[in-house]
């Protein structure tokens, strides 16, 4: 079988396809073109029938049978493989296959794990929330005026620290965040080995220690050859993966160590088979527990984005955590469970607008419209934290029994479910012969997907909410009220 490439594309070994800008490849009965965004389209020509091909978190192609995914392929993807249930597409890469067994010996694997971080005590906090607002992939200010970025994250993590603090002492004063992701660090070594795959793991946090530049460089005293990179956010957003690889990008810029190691990224992966699996295992689990399980509301809780994220800035989270909730539904369907289901964004901050419905209105609702038991799911993560062990288990649980709730239950986060973590494993080995030198591919700038009119505007009135919020002392006070 022979493979035209047109473009920039890039074909990996064993088929795998290595996502340009501007270009398309013909691949048998399948063409794929990636557009100058980084959005990647694979069509199926079958019997003169022109079929979506729909894409899976490592970048299987699925064919239409036995189909699960429904909406369009994530726009935030690096690596895709394209194969296909036809037997006639992209089999042969004899060559590349011979070179990936010739080299095995030498390889050093390494797998980054990238999470949040989280303040390990009280005093910890205020600094740990300065890091999270100075990160302009979470406060996004136009681009002229990044300069005060760090002045309004000063102010901002002032005024924040009292609240914070009083849901990190409620949780035993401090985030568990760290422990949990070294356990699964280690849980996912032995996965990886018991698949015959040697792999140092590396823990690398955004906001907190272990910081993502110390995992990098350790990654570098160790003299690893290849990496693969995992966020631990099943969804992509903007303000967690996109702001961890935006931190590898930028050392990748710097250093000819990291722009010459093969690296595979695993932007998303909620739509893997596995996960799904390991969600609907848990929650079947949990509905158990009710007296009259078939009369539950699952109600998945996401952590929220501000809505300008979604709207302007062309972040797939919204779309991905509804295409994960679908494929949690589906598969719960398949197996007997037909329970109601309500998806909610929880843990908004500051005075602009998020995604809707916001989990505590909705609480109120189904309680006014008597919703009387209630599973609650938290989507967004896979460890606990304190979105779930201060805000659910105690904010929204209350708010829930108050609004006329009366039996609640809450789906446990993954943390190191075998199930799931040996899903983790077969993600990172099959990302493993994608990866390659990340310096020659191209970084993508979620602000270009904004108009310019639209960026003017977000442009002035940013520069000027800033310039009031540091020298308008009242207005700082109602800004601190709406943080409180
Ligand atoms: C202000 C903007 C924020 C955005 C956007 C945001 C997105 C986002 N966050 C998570 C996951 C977590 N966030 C956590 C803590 C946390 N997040 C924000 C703000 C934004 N998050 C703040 C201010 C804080 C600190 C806690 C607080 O004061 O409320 C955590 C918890 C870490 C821990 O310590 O345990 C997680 C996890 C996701 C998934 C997400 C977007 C999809
Ligand atoms: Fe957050």
């Amino acid at each position: 079988m022979e493979c035209v490439r047109s473009g920039a594309l890039d074909l990996g070994r064993s088929g795998k396809f290595l996502g340009k800008s501007g270009s398309t490849t013909s691949c048998g009965k399948v063409r794929c073109s990636t557009n100058l965004a980084g959005s990647t389209k694979c069509e199926q020509n079958l019997h003169g029938k022109v079929k979506p091909l729909l894409l899976s978190a490592s970048g299987k192609a699925r064919g239409t049978s036995g189909l699960v995914h429904r909406s369009p392929v994530p726009k935030h993807q690096h690596h895709l493989s394209v194969r296909s249930t036809s037997t006639d597409v992209c089999t042969t890469f004899d060559e590349d296959v011979k070179g990936v067994s010739s080299h095995a010996v030498e390889e050093k694997v390494g797998v980054l794990l990238l999470n949040l971080g989280g303040p390990e005590t009280l005093n910890d906090v205020q600094p740990f929330l300065f890091n999270l607002f100075a990160d302009p992939d979470i406060i996004r200010l136009p681009r002229l005026f990044r300069f005060l970025q760090r002045p309004l994250a000063k102010l901002i993590s002032t005024f924040r620290a009292p609240k914070s603090k009083e849901g990190y002492a409620s949780i035993g004063g401090g985030s568990p965040l760290r422990k949990i992701t070294d356990e699964q660090a280690n849980a996912l070594k032995v996965a990886l080995k018991s698949k015959n795959l040697e792999a140092d793991i590396y823990v690398g946090m955004r906001y907190w220690y272990p910081f993502t530049e110390e995992a990098i460089d350790q990654i570098k005293k160790d003299k690893i050859t290849k990496l693969v990179v995992l966020p631990l956010y099943p969804q992509y957003s903007i303000s967690t993966s996109g702001s961890s690889i935006r931190v590898l990008q930028n050392i990748v810029k710097e250093d000819p160590y990291f722009a010459g190691l093969p690296i595979s990224i695993i932007e998303s992966w909620y739509q893997r088979e596995g996960y799904v699996k390991s969600m609907a295992d848990l929650i079947e689990k949990e509905l158990s527990v009710f007296t009259n399980p078939e009369e539950v509301m699952i109600f998945f809780s996401a952590h929220g984005v501000p809505l300008t994220y979604v709207k302007d800035a062309g972040d797939p989270y919204r779309d991905q955590m509804e295409d994960c909730i679908a494929l949690i539904m589906e598969e719960l369907k398949s197996r007997g469970t037909l329970n109601d289901h309500t998806l909610a964004y929880q843990s908004r901050v500051g005075p602009v607008q998020w995604l809707k419905p916001y989990t505590d209105e909705v609480l109120v609702e189904l309680g006014q419209k008597g919703v009387k038991s209630l599973l609650a799911v938290p989507v967004s993560f896979v460890s606990e934290h304190i979105e779930t062990l201060e805000e659910i288990d105690m904010e929204y649980r209350e708010l829930a029994l108050e609004s006329g709730i009366e039996n609640w239950g809450r789906v446990p986060a993954l943390g190191c479910t075998s199930s799931f973590i040996s899903d983790l494993a077969d993600a990172v080995v099959e990302a493993l012969p994608s990866a390659s030198a990340m310096a020659t591919r191209k970084v993508k700038d979620t602000d270009s997907d904004m108009d310019m009119m639209h960026y003017l505007t977000k442009m002035f009135f940013g520069s000027v909410l800033a310039f009031f919020l540091l020298l308008s002392p009242r207005l700082v006070s109602a800004f601190r009220n709406t943080l409180h």
